[in-house]
């Protein structure tokens, strides 16, 4: 039985979101909507979730002696993972102490914020298809990874990164070095390793939102949204919709996969599960266990969005995986670089038939910032992924 309480009394249930950018944001609107007491933290001050919360802090994440002090001080019932970089030990540590409960486990942040322990746990203990990879530590490993197997094009990233932040593609041995340069200088915590993958020449790519739900019978459930078709440009995304139609094959391979790699990981909440498709074959590429960048789309096709599921499920609630309607999102970059920009031309944008806007209210712009996404619904997905981008040209950020 879940029971809530009334928040900022004793009774309250406390949820603390460790990262407030755009995706906890939305879960933090969610916890709000079901009477959650809410603190979000990030690393710099008025982040997009300092601002709907009922406490904001600004401390270094990947601080463990700074976590912990949080923590101990405000002692949510759960700790909800919204960023990679964490000081996911020190996470592992409280939870093992029984001071709090990590989302969807602590072993789960631990193993997605470093490439490396995901990759491992998928390929060689789960033995899921993924790209052939290895780590290495130093441009000459580097080179020798890639002349003894890994072969061009390949990709290089960070172990440590997200949003295609030191991602790379080497179509051959002059792009090699400054692959290496790109990588060192864009990991989100400073590490020397990366990952180096062969390049899958897929005809699509998707995010599969699996969901890991209490049933009425105190078990865990596994649900599936339908399949989000993206386009990634320099490992970012710019633009998914939902639903992307997938032969029966390929999308049961892409449903047990997720079932296995999310089983595997365990605990409740809503897991992003990326993955590569040609003809009927699927490739595992990552999982996030947490909300998904491309899954904004959800807030507008379907009856729960991928924050609502993930409040549901972390509380113990049930959920509803069910589509609304057919629909497309497309990414608002800053553009400029600037604090406290504005935005040009709203009302046009939301003048293209079924459209809805969020800005995010992130303090400070950078040219490739995301800023805001627009969302469109149509019966047929490809018109609304036209007006979605439309919408999103129509809004110019610039300097106030
Ligand atoms: N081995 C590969 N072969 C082909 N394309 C790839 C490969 N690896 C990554 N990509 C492309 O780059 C994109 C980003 O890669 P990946 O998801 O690993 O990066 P990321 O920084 O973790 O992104 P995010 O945090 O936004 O999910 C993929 O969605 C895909 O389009
Ligand atoms: N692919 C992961 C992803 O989309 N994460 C989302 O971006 C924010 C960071 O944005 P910022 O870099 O603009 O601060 C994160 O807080 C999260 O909401
Ligand atoms: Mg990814």
């Amino acid at each position: 039985m879940t029971t809530l309480g009334t928040p900022l009394s004793p009774s309250a249930t406390k949820v603390m979101l460790l990262g407030s950018g755009e995706l906890g944001k939305e879960v933090l609107i969610a916890l709000q909507r079901l009477g959650v007491e809410t603190i979000a933290v990030d690393r710099y001050e008025n982040a997009p979730g300092h601002q709907v919360a009922h406490r904001a802090h600004t401390i270094a994440m990947s601080d463990p002696a700074q976590l912990k002090a949080l923590i101990e001080r405000e002692r949510p019932h759960l700790v909800v993972p919204e960023i990679e970089a964490i000081a996911t030990p020190m996470l592992q540590e409280l939870e093992t102490a029984g001071v709090v409960r990590v989302i969807p486990t602590a072993r789960a942040a631990r193993l997605t914020m470093d490439r490396e322990g995901i990759r491992r746990l998928a390929a060689e203990t789960l033995r899921l298809p993924t790209s052939p990879y290895q780590f290495c530590d130093s441009l000459q490993e580097l080179q020798a990874a890639i002349d003894s197997g890994i072969g061009y094009p390949c990709i290089v990233k960070p172990v440590m990164s997200s949003s295609g932040k030191g991602q790379s593609k080497i179509d051959g041995p002059d792009d090699v070095q400054k692959a290496w340069d790109y990588a060192m200088a864009g990991g989100r915590v400073s590490h020397g390793r990366i990952i180096v993958e062969g390049f899958i020449r897929f005809d699509y790519e998707i995010t599969l939102l699996t969901v890991r739900a209490l049933g009425a019978n105190g078990e865990p459930e596994t649900h599936f949204c339908d399949p989000i078709g993206h386009v990634q440009v320099a490992g970012d995304y710019v633009e998914s919709w939902q639903p992307h139609p997938m032969s029966a094959v390929a999308l049961q391979k892409s449903r047990e996969i997720a079932k296995a790699i999310t089983d595997n990981l365990g605990g409740q909440g809503l897991f992003g599960v990326e993955l590569f498709v040609a003809g009927d074959q699927v490739w595992f590429s990552e999982v996030s266990p947490r909300p998904h960048d491309t899954g904004m789309v959800t807030m507008t096709t379907q009856w729960q969005n991928e924050f609502e599921l993930h409040a549901r499920a972390i509380l113990g609630l049930p959920v509803d995986t069910t589509l609304k309607s057919p629909g497309a999102s497309a990414v608002i970059y800053g553009g400029v670089e600037a604090q406290g920009i504005a935005f040009d031309g709203v009302d046009e944008a939301l003048r293209v038939p079924g459209t809805e806007l969020r800005l995010f209210g992130k303090p400070e712009s950078f040219e490739k910032r995301r800023m805001g996404v627009a969302l469109a619904r149509d019966a047929d997905v490809e018109r609304a992924r036209e007006n979605a981008k439309l919408a999103a040209s129509k809004v110019r950020p610039r300097r106030a």
